[in-house]
């Protein structure tokens, strides 16, 4: 069981303009994340991420998130926005992480969907190929997208890990808190929860989340 006393780190996910991105960091966030995925309604180009990330760098660590990328997708995110992190987000197997994060050279992290504890198993296989598990919501049948969907799940579940795990699925800053002391989480990533619609983050909701997230 795993018992944390301090405060979670925070990923602000989907941000795709440059005032909210400020907020986010003005806010205390650890994390950014920046969509390439054509089909969200955060997707950014390589133009936007670039200049998001040149304004990140240094202040929070930059998270490019993809869902199934080739090869050369991730080497032109690569070259074009440095990214401190990749956050695999489609249906990568554990041999597909072990090769992104090679050819990369950065941190991974790799998304596992969840909705009852024998998901759980699922994880498994990417505990040596991957820097950090992050344990989202299963996606709703007709989803058009793997995450993002605002969709929380048992946290219950997540009580018997004891490696440092990231949650999402969701989360809000009004259950963001609770989510923490019940998960034992020891980071948190958020993206529809701090908007007013999709693809529209609020700087007010921002700031609560981040707040909500450290004062439990
Ligand atoms: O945010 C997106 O648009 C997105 C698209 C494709 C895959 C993942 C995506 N976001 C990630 O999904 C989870 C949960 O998000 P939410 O807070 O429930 O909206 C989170 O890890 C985001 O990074």
């Amino acid at each position: 069981m795993s018992l944390r006393s301090e405060a979670p780190l925070v990923k602000i996910c989907g941000l795709s303009t440059p005032d909210t991105l400020e907020a986010a960091i003005t806010a205390g966030a650890d994390q950014i994340g920046l969509v390439f995925f054509p089909k969200s309604p955060r997707h950014v180009s390589l133009e936007q991420a670039r200049a998001l990330a040149d304004q990140a760098r240094g202040r929070a660590a930059i998270v490019g998130l993809t869902v199934d990328a080739t090869d050369g997708a991730i080497d032109a995110i690569m070259e074009a926005v440095r990214p401190d992190w990749l956050q695999l987000h489609g249906s990568e197997t554990p041999e597909r992480v072990a090769a992104v994060k090679q050819r990369a050279g950065v941190f991974v992290m790799k998304a596992v969907g969840l909705a009852t504890a024998a998901d759980l198993a699922a994880a498994e296989p990417y505990a040596q190929v991957t820097d950090r598990i992050l344990f989202d919501a299963k996606p709703p049948k007709d989803a058009a997208l793997p995450g993002g969907n605002g969709v929380a799940f048992d946290w219950t579940i997540l009580k018997p890990i004891d490696e440092p795990f990231m949650l999402s699925g969701g989360l809000s800053p009004d259950n963001v808190a609770e989510a923490v002391r019940i998960s034992g989480a020891a980071a948190v990533d958020v993206s529809s929860g701090v908007e007013t619609e999709p693809g529209r983050k609020d700087a007010a909701l921002i700031a609560a989340f981040v707040h909500a997230a450290r004062c439990r």
